[in-house]
Order: structure tokens, then C-alpha cells, then sequence
């Protein structure tokens, strides 16, 4: 699969085709639940891309099928060419994945916790100390690098996991809702050393998220997820434009309308009719990244 436009011969980034994923459950498995229904998807190299979708929506079971942590049972998934099922440690090579998940050790300084994640991807001896303080400083994280991170605020655990999947340079960064809970100053803040990395590395970036600002602020191309499939997807503007061609009346739609106008329902709906579960959750994971 090669890229599109004119940087021909360059692989995407991503590439799903016809990928499915379900959930079993119940005593003989007899329970499922069809978390992805076909999803085709193409990230392009060098571009941010947001997967956008209420809680439910199958974006977390698609970024997991992305970095080889689901199978793929149907479909196929490929990373810069590698096909998932077949080149999973290959593909493990080139991500850097920041999950919902606390994924800092609160025991541990900034620094400690970055050089650990530097040796379980091999970052060479010789260059580790000198990977670390950069990834750290990447992040705005030099002054408390030497802190415990268990005084660090929620803003700056989650810049401290971007400096822990950063240190392996690599050259497909998925981040899985990374700014959550966080205030405004926060959220803006992780997004400025995502966008300053993005431009100093040329990294490519797919994001999950339900903020439609960021998104709309932040990404090149979005992608609509709900219920498992990909309901529409362009650059923020484009989407915009094929709701305004589609409804006229809706001179200024905003990225919630275009939600609204492709998934039949409003985002906020989404939410709350099937996301109590996972608002907890999310809760939960937000307090323990900030307590
Ligand atoms: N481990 C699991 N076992 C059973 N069902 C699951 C599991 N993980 C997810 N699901 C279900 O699969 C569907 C998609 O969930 P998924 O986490 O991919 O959605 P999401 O868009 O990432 O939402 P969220 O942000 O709330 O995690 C939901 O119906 C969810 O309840």
C-alpha cells in the first residue's frame, strides 16, 4: 500500500481494511459484542489523525488491533506496510502507544521512569542518558525530572508518559484519549509538545479523543466512529463542507453538528446512553493519575 498524493512510494502510516473485532462473554462465549464493525481506515504518514467517537464507539479496540495488542480475527491492519498478524515485533517497534491506562510508576522520578521504558525498547546504552533528558525536555519536563513522579500534577503525568513513548523516537505515536481529565491549561499544554515534536520529527500521530475542539483544532483528518464503524472522515473543513452542501440551513456547522448530521445522534448522547461504565472508569484512572 502506498502513500497517497505525491509522496508516492511512502508507505501509510496505517492501513485498515475491512477490520473487525468482537467481545465474547457468557459461560460458553455465547454473548457478543461487535466492538468494530469493518472499519476501513488509511493515516497517512506525517499527518495527526483523530479518531473521534462518544465512549463505546470501538476507537480503544481499534488503536488496540493498531499497536498488535488485539489479534485481528477479521480484516487486516498494516503499519508502514508491516501487516500486524504476520511482522507484530516489527510493527511493536515503530510506536510509540500512550494508553488510557496509567502507565508511570508514582515510585519512581520522571527521569527513572523514562530510562526504564528506554531499556525495554533498547534505546543503545551509549545514547540512553542523553535519549531520556531530551525526551524529558521535549516535554517541558526538565526542572522535575529528579521528582517522584507521585507529586506530579495530572497535566504532567500524562507530558511524562509522552516522554516515555517518545524516548524510542518512534515514528508512529498512538495516543488513546490523552487528555481526559485534564484542564483547559493542561490539555493545551500536552497538545503544544505533541505538535512540537510532530514538527521536529516529522512523526506521525493518531489520537482518540472526544473533544471535538481539540480535534477540530489539532488534527489534519478526523475520523467519525460510532457503533463500531467509521461514519465519516476528512479534515475537519471538508466534513464541515459536505454538512453545508447536505443542510444549507446549517450555515456554520460545528464538528458536533457533522457528528450529529453522519451518526444520526448527538455526541453527547452518545455519551451518556452508553458511556456510564466507561465514565466511571475513565473517572477512576483520572483521580489515580492525579491523586
Ligand atoms: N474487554 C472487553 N470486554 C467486553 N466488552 C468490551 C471490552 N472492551 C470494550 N468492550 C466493549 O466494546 C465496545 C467498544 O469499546 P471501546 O473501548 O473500543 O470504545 P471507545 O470508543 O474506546 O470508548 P471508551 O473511550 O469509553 O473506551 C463497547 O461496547 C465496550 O463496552
Amino acid at each position: 500500500m502506498t502513500g497517497s498524493g505525491s509522496a508516492a512510494q511512502v508507505p501509510d502510516a496505517v492501513v485498515c481494511q475491512a477490520l473487525e473485532y468482537s467481545f465474547h462473554r457468557g459461560r460458553g462465549k455465547e454473548k457478543a459484542t461487535k466492538a468494530v464493525d469493518g472499519v476501513d481506515l488509511t493515516v497517512r504518514t506525517g499527518e495527526v489523525f483523530g479518531l473521534l467517537g462518544p465512549n463505546g464507539a470501538g476507537k480503544t479496540t481499534t488503536i488496540r488491533a493498531i499497536t498488535t495488542l488485539l489479534p485481528v480475527p477479521s480484516g487486516m491492519v498494516q503499519v508502514f506496510g508491516n501487516d500486524t498478524a504476520r511482522r507484530k515485533m516489527d510493527v511493536r517497534r515503530l510506536l510509540g502507544y500512550v494508553p488510557q491506562m496509567l502507565s508511570a510508576e508514582a515510585g519512581l522520578t520522571g527521569r527513572e521512569n523514562v530510562s526504564l521504558f528506554a531499556r525495554v525498547f533498547d534505546v543503545p546504552h551509549a545514547e540512553r542518558a542523553e535519549r531520556v533528558s531530551q525526551a524529558l525536555a521535549a516535554v517541558d519536563l526538565t526542572e522535575a525530572a529528579d521528582r517522584m513522579a507521585g507529586t506530579y500534577s495530572g497535566g504532567m503525568v500524562r507530558r511524562l508518559e509522552l516522554a516515555q513513548a517518545l524516548v524510542s523516537a518512534p515514528r508512529l505515536l498512538v495516543l488513546d484519549e490523552p487528555t481526559i481529565g485534564l484542564d483547559p491549561i493542561a490539555r493545551t499544554s500536552v497538545w503544544e509538545c505533541i505538535d512540537a515534536v510532530r514538527q521536529a520529527t516529522g512523526m506521525t500521530v493518531l489520537v482518540t479523543t472526544h473533544y471535538m475542539d481539540e480535534a477540530d483544532q489539532y488534527c489534519d483528518r478526523i475520523g467519525l466512529m460510532d457503533r463500531g464503524k467509521i461514519r465519516a472522515l476528512g479534515t475537519p473543513e471538508e466534513l464541515k463542507q459536505r454538512v453545508r452542501e447536505q443542510v444549507p440551513e446549517l450555515a456554520s456547522p460545528t464538528l458536533d453538528d457533522v457528528f450529529r448530521h453522519f451518526a444520526g445522534r448527538d455526541l453527547a448522547r452518545g455519551q451518556a446512553q452508553e458511556g456510564e461504565f466507561s465514565d466511571v472508569r475513565r473517572t477512576r484512572r483520572t483521580a489515580s493519575r492525579v491523586g
